[in-house]
Parts: C-alpha cells; sequence; structure tokens
C-alpha cells in the first residue's frame, strides 16, 4: 500500500511535472495539483497524471457562495480526484454546497476544509483576520463546523492534529502541509512539523512540496520522507 503522502507538485507545466516524475523515478506517487499546474494546464495534467496512476489530490480551495461552488465541484469531480477541498472560512453552506456537487457526480472523493493555512500565525489571525480565539480554538472551531456540514476532513497543520482528533473522532481525516525534515529551511510556511512528528500526532496524510522539489536528490529525499513516516507510531489507533 502506498504510504499517504501527496507530492506537491508546484510547477508550471506537464513537461515540469513529468521530468520531476520521471527522471526521479517517482512513478505513481500520490500527488497534488494547485493552483499553479492546474490554472496553466487544466486538463492536461490530469489526464497525464491519471494515464501515469497518480491518486490525485486537486488542491483549488474553492471559496465562494455556495451554487457556485456547487457548480464547481460538480466539474471538478469529472476529473476523479481523490482529494477535493474548499476554504472552511466559506461556512456550512458553502461546505454542504460543495458536498452536494461531489454527491451529484457519484464521486468518490474525499471533501477537506482548509482550516487555517499552514501560512497563518497566531499574530496574523489576531491583528489582520481579527480572530479573537487562538489558532487551536479556531482550527478546532473550523474543523467542528466543516464536519457538520458534510466534510471528510480538514487540511490543518500537525500541531491542531490532536484536538481535532478529540472533537471530530479519529476517522475525520487530517492533511497536514507545512512538513519539514529536521534543520530544513520554512520559507513562506509558519506550522511546521517533521514528518514523525506529524505521524504521532495523528495526522492522516501528509502534504510535501519544496522540501522535495528543490532538493538535489528529489528521489532520495522523498524516500527518506517516506522512511521517517513508515517508522514512526501513531497515536491513531
Ligand atoms: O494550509 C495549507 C494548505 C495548502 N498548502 C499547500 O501545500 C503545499 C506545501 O508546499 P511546501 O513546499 O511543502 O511548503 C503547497 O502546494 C501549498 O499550496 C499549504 O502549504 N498549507
Amino acid at each position: 500500500m502506498q504510504p499517504p503522502i501527496y507530492l506537491a507538485l508546484d510547477v508550471r507545466s506537464v513537461e515540469e511535472a513529468k521530468s520531476l516524475l520521471d527522471n526521479h523515478n517517482l512513478h505513481g506517487v500520490p500527488v497534488k495539483v494547485g493552483m499553479q499546474l492546474f490554472y496553466s494546464e487544466g486538463r492536461r495534467i490530469i489526464e497525464y497524471l491519471k494515464r501515469n496512476q497518480h491518486p490525485i489530490f486537486l488542491d483549488l480551495k474553492l471559496h465562494d457562495i455556495p451554487n457556485t461552488v456547487y457548480e464547481a465541484m460538480r466539474r471538478l469531480a469529472q476529473y476523479e480526484p481523490s482529494i477535493v477541498n474548499v476554504h472552511a472560512a466559506g461556512g456550512s453552506r458553502m461546505i454542504e454546497a460543495a458536498k452536494n456537487g461531489l454527491i451529484g457526480e457519484n464521486s468518490q472523493a474525499q471533501l477537506l476544509a482548509v482550516t487555517q493555512l499552514t501560512s497563518t500565525d497566531e499574530t496574523m489571525l489576531e491583528s489582520e483576520l481579527l480572530i479573537e480565539k487562538n489558532m487551536e480554538e479556531t482550527v478546532q472551531h473550523y474543523a467542528y463546523v466543516s464536519q457538520q456540514s458534510g466534510a471528510d476532513g480538514v487540511v490543518c497543520s500537525v500541531h491542531e492534529v490532536p484536538s481535532i482528533k478529540q472533537t471530530c473522532g479519529l476517522g475525520f481525516t487530517t492533511l497536514t502541509p507545512g512538513i519539514r525534515l529536521q534543520n530544513d529551511g520554512h520559507h513562506d510556511q509558519t506550522r511546521v512539523a517533521t514528518p514523525a512528528k506529524a505521524k504521532e500526532a495523528g495526522s492522516d496524510i501528509i502534504v510535501v512540496g519544496r522540501a522535495v522539489t528543490q532538493a538535489k536528490n528529489p528521489k532520495q529525499v522523498y524516500q527518506s520522507i517516506v522512511e521517517e513516516w513508515s517508522n514512526a507510531s501513531t497515536t491513531n489507533s
């Protein structure tokens, strides 16, 4: 079975994605397609990845009025992704609409809601977003509302996983980006953790991007992340 580790394909074109995956022998690994690649390549990248048996997380973080999200989700479902997402800040009616869009297409995709981006820190939460609760309480509440609205899980940082599992149950998926190996730079991320910490906290799925894609030897780094994840023990049992 594949480890639940999605590689963020934050590249500009199908050709770049293909050379990353082919040159480094990353055949069939689960991949995340975000705004950069989807907005430039659309259907072409999805068809390429499906032909090559990559499970796809379509990370487009929909956030709009319920009717628009419903219609958009119906279109995205046709790409047969394994995971899609919306921003939890869109509210319960928007999340329900996203779920209904997937149901309308008999989609098997998991619907996740982004709680607070892993680039956001406590200061930004308070001074820019004017959220008075701390990060953990805010994310926990967004997770609860998302679950009540039909989401299958959330996108959050590793730090909030234990409280989400306590509130929403072990079966509610937590997907955590912001993964860095010990001593790696954080780039624009603020709430980061290692693959081992993610597993120990109870995270179900991790996303790894620049730690792998910007490495001299992407395959070797991807493999070390897989090993670190596999050797760590989880609290989810
Ligand atoms: O809260 C979020 C939601 C999504 N992301 C995405 O994950 C990857 C992380 O890339 P790194 O290079 O490992 O930092 C990226 O595609 C983001 O769009 C996130 O980081 N945080």
